[in-house]
């Protein structure tokens, strides 16, 4: 891995020199929600679901719906990024697979039964099968018959001379396959035309962790990213006006904490935008094979200050929510635990959705061992929070020495309902003593033994409220 790193550091320290003049905001966090039927700002909190669809013929998870019954229980999640693929959407050209969506649809309501919300992920890693990655059908990958052999470790794929030549075709960087980028845009109306009417699906991620191939990071943000997005913007409006749509930008650089490059994009729906940004977060230290210890903890706490400031830039040129789409660690690393409790807080403090990578069991990243069984990382996910808060969030923190959940939101009209957190057993085994900025008896709260919900109803007074919760004694 650090070779790939230094391989691949050569074009990023380019795009950080070209970056910087980019500069960044330190800026205050999200400037908007993704808000719910309500009204409510969604918090949300959930799984990349799952790396074993990636080589799977019908494209489906090994992830069954006692195992979404499991996490919604035990970790609280009320969200997944699910991996979709464009070659099980349109296996040959113009021809969409309806029986994959059918599946990706039943999926789909093992999470609308528990209340919890999809993102839908086209996924790639490597361009696709025939590059020795997965995500883009075979019909859509021309290597010019240039080598695109596998490669350990696997990320020295992208720059395989095939595999650059395949992704220069798709993004037409030489002017031969205009209609790929067509096609990838149709495809997404296809399966937006599919999901348009379902209430569970939030929206969709256009692009996981896009490269450009021979083209420099900035450029290719600034160029053939943002006009695929917009192309993409554009063709599922044509047939879904509500739906979010997320962004992630170029994934080398800036998932180490670089500036993007993305333009602002213009959403046709009619009223306010609705384009989300979902950046990935694998700070370099940790990337090219350090522990979260010593020297490399402080290199990549430096890096999560630099990636909150980033991100939060980008959101801003958006004016988008951020959903927070991967983030992940092996856990049998020193200091692994504590790098993923510094990621939430992070993020925690940007009010940024979060997506653990991933769900799969036994791959010594996820909450689940080889049996299914939690591993010492659930606890870790299982952590407190407000997932739909009835206002604009001002503030949100979870100290997790003291169990102490935080958070301050301000009124905001036509929002209906109260406040819902959960509360994970482990450090509220007897419930939660709460706490409110407002006048005593001007407020409720109802807890759930069952759900681990604690429902919380405020008046409506203009001023912002704060509530504290930690666990009863
Ligand atoms: C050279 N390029 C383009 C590159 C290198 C490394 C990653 C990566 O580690 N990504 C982090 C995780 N994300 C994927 C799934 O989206 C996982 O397989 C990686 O662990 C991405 C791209």
């Amino acid at each position: 891995r650090a070779v790939a790193a230094a391989v691949l550091a050569v074009p990023i320290a380019l795009s950080a020199v070209e970056a910087a003049s980019w500069g960044t905001t330190t800026g205050d966090g999200t400037l908007r929600y993704v808000t719910d039927a309500q009204g409510r700002a969604l918090i949300l909190r959930g799984l990349n679901t799952a790396s074993s669809a990636k080589s799977a013929p019908d494209g489906m998870p090994d992830y069954p719906e006692s195992m979404v019954e499991q996490e919604h229980r035990l970790l609280g999640t009320n969200f997944v990024r699910f991996l979709i693929q464009w070659r099980n959407v349109e296996p040959r050209p113009g021809r969409y697979d309806d029986v994959y969506l059918d599946n990706v649809a039943e999926r789909i309501s093992w999470y609308a039964k528990r209340g919890m919300y999809v993102m839908l992920d086209m996924h790639q890693d490597v361009y696709g099968p025939a590059t020795n990655g997965n995500g883009a059908p075979a019909w859509a990958t021309n290597t010019d018959g240039l080598a695109a052999k596998a490669q350990d470790p696997w990320e020295l794929g992208y720059i395989q001379p095939g595999t650059l030549r395949a992704f220069d075709h798709f993004w037409n960087t030489t002017g031969q396959h205009p209609e790929l980028r067509r096609h990838y845009a149709n495809a997404w109306k296809h399966v937006a035309q599919r999901f348009a009417d379902d209430p569970a699906v939030l929206g969709y991620d256009l692009m996981n962790e896009p490269w450009g191939g021979t083209l420099p990071g900035l450029a290719f943000e600034r160029g053939p990213l943002s006009d695929l997005y917009q192309q993409t913007t554009e063709a599922i409006r044509e047939v879904d006006l509500n739906k979010w749509v997320f962004l992630e930008p170029r994934a080398v650089g800036v998932n180490w904490g670089l500036a993007s490059g993305l333009r602002a994009i213009d959403d046709p729906r009619p009223g306010e935008d609705r384009i989300g940004y979902a950046p990935h977060v694998y700070p370099l230290p940790l990337d090219i094979g350090g522990q979260y210890t010593g020297s490399s903890e402080k290199w990549t706490d430096r890096t999560l200050r630099a990636w909150s400031r980033a991100v939060t830039a980008t959101a801003r040129r958006q004016n988008a929510p951020i959903i927070l789409g991967e983030f992940g660690i092996d856990n049998t690393k020193p200091g692994a635990l504590q790098f993923v409790r510094s990621v939430q807080s992070t993020a925690e403090a940007m009010r940024a959705g979060q997506a653990y990578w991933s769900a799969d069991p036994n791959d010594g990243w996820g909450p689940w061992n080889s049996d299914k069984t939690p591993s010492e990382l659930a606890p870790v996910l299982a952590r407190a929070y407000p997932r739909a808060i009835a206002g604009t969030p001002t503030r949100l923190r979870y100290d997790e020495t003291t169990a102490t959940l935080t958070f301050s939101f301000r009124d905001k009209t036509a929002v209906t309902g109260s406040t819902e957190v959960w509360l994970p057993p482990e450090d509220f085994p007897r419930g939660a003593t709460v706490t409110a900025s407002d006048a005593p008896g001007s407020w409720r709260q109802t807890w759930d033994p069952e759900s681990r919900s604690l429902s919380i109803s405020t008046p409506r007074t203009g001023r912002e409220h704060t509530i504290t919760i930690t666990p009863a004694r």
